[in-house]
């Protein structure tokens, strides 16, 4: 099949690579262009396991990347992979949806055959059928359900495992007007359909939306109800890994998503989990136990401080911060709850040293005020450190050696393997 996607950031370009390699013939169209000069040298423009060798080996055949919109009126169907970040008071910000939908119609004015308009980027209900929808129908002077159709297919890949995520998923999730998109949109998937442990869950448009959402809630809240379990666990003296290791042996909880600690962070759920609360709000309903599960995660990195103050007085002291990125095998900070620790510590008055294998240039770029020392390896952070935490649970961690320390204190947000032998003091946030 001919498909263009809109849009080539994680999501985009994953997508993108993964359907080359599937047999499509693929085009990203996307309006940052280093982004796509390295798809048109075969180049990964972001770091996932699996997806450099895909794009060196499609691109230029089955796969392209332009700026020009007007190559859409050569494919059949397109994706929207745009942003749908959170604007300042929380809620869920279309401009860039708006933007896309707006050069999208206009390119499809010029474009006689029949064309599906699939949104993929995560939208609350509503906004595929009334906001991208009347927008198409507008630029291109085509009305929906007359040469043009939309439909919605949320993704659920997660980052650093994009490419495994998107080739062998747990759903595919197909919104749909009508039975020809549904076919379609079928055709397009086949080959991962074709796996026996992928469901096909086929609804309507709004469900479809919603879907995404309530995943994403689900999710966000598990890991906060885990870390509210995990707190209680420990004001008991008790050790929340093995208590909810054995509740998830109840196959109707599951024993994935079971890891108490710092808590959530990264692009998706705290701007999803959000968007979710102020359109419920705005729908008329009060959502307190998403309101809850914010709460919880918020606190999770202010408790590791204090926890590590029980042992340490923090003014004056030298802290080794250890990961900065929101999950291990992403150089992504963004909601990174490593970030919070760094400002506790700091508004405590200790002198902060950090390192992350690769996420300290994203946050000296990002984050240029905020007062870090960073150091080229983990050792190097424990140097003279009269104390560390541990923020990010790097594999790299768990052969951790404490012998530079001036103090052999760790606290840990995130239940790494260390020897806790070679430590005077070792804390677990949760256990
Ligand atoms: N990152 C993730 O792990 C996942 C993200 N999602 C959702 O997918 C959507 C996209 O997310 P990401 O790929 O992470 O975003 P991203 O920010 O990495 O990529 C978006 C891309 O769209 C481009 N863009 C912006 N406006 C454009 C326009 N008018 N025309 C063409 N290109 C344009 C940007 O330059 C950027 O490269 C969001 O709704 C997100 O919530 C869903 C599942 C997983
Ligand atoms: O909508 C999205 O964009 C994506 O959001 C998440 O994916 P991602 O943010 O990449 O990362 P996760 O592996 O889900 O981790 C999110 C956060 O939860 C934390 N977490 C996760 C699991 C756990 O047991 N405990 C825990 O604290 C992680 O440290 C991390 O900060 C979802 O898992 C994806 O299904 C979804 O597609």
């Amino acid at each position: 099949m001919n498909v263009s996607i809109i849009g080539s950031g994680y999501v985009g370009t994953t997508v993108a690579a993964c359907l080359a390699d599937l047999g499509h013939e693929v085009v990203n169209v996307e309006i940052d262009e280093d982004i796509v000069d390295a798809i048109n040298a075969g180049e990964a423009p972001i770091h996932e396991s699996g997806l450099e060798e895909r794009i060196a080996e499609h691109a230029g055949a089955s796969l392209r990347a332009t700026t020009d919109y007007d190559e859409v009126l050569e494919t059949d169907v397109t994706l929207l992979c745009l942003p749908t970040p959170q604007s300042d008071d929380g809620s869920l910000e279309l401009a860039p949806m708006r933007a896309g939908a707006e050069m999208l119609g206009d390119a499809l004015a010029a474009k006689d055959d029949d064309h599906l308009v699939v949104v993929k980027s995560t939208v609350l209900p509503g906004t595929t059928e009334e906001v991208v929808a009347p927008i198409l129908e507008e630029q291109s002077g085509t009305a929906i359900g007359d040469g043009i159709d939309v439909a919605m297919n949320p993704e659920f890949l997660r980052m650093g495992t994009a490419v495994q995520d998107f080739l062998e998923p747990d759903k595919v999730v197909l919104g749909t007007r009508t039975d020809a998109a549904a076919e379609q949109l079928r055709e397009l998937y086949a080959p991962i359909l074709a796996n026996d442990d992928t469901h096909l869950v086929e609804t309507d448009v709004r469900e479809a939306e919603l879907i995404k959402y309530a995943n994403n809630a689900f999710l966000a809240s598990k890991v906060s109800l885990v870390n509210d379990l995990g707190n209680i666990a420990k004001e008991y003296g008790a050790d929340a890994y093995e208590v909810l290791e054995a509740v998830g042996l109840d196959d109707r909880i599951s024993e994935r998503f079971m890891r108490s600690g710092l808590g959530w962070g990264g692009s998706c759920f705290p701007k999803d989990v959000a968007a979710l609360r102020a359109g419920a709000r705005e729908q008329g309903y009060e959502p307190e136990l998403l309101d809850a599960a914010v709460a919880v995660n918020d606190e999770q990195p202010r408790r590791l401080v204090d926890l590590l103050a029980d042992h340490v007085d923090l003014e004056g002291a030298r802290i080794a911060v250890l990961g900065l990125s929101f999950k291990p095998g992403t150089d992504d900070i963004r909601k990174s709850r490593a970030l919070d620790v760094v400002e506790y510590l700091r508004e405590r008055g200790a002198a902060v040293v950090a390192y992350d294998p690769v996420a300290m240039d994203n946050v000296r770029e990002q984050y240029p005020d905020l007062e870090i020392e960073y150091a080229d390896s983990a050792a190097g952070a424990l140097e003279g450190a009269d104390g560390a935490v541990v923020a990010t649970d790097w594999p790299e961690f768990d052969a951790l050696e404490f012998d530079g320390m001036a103090r052999r204190v760790l606290v840990d947000g995130r239940r790494i393997d260390v020897d806790k032998d070679e430590l005077d003091v070792y804390e677990g946030l949760t256990w």
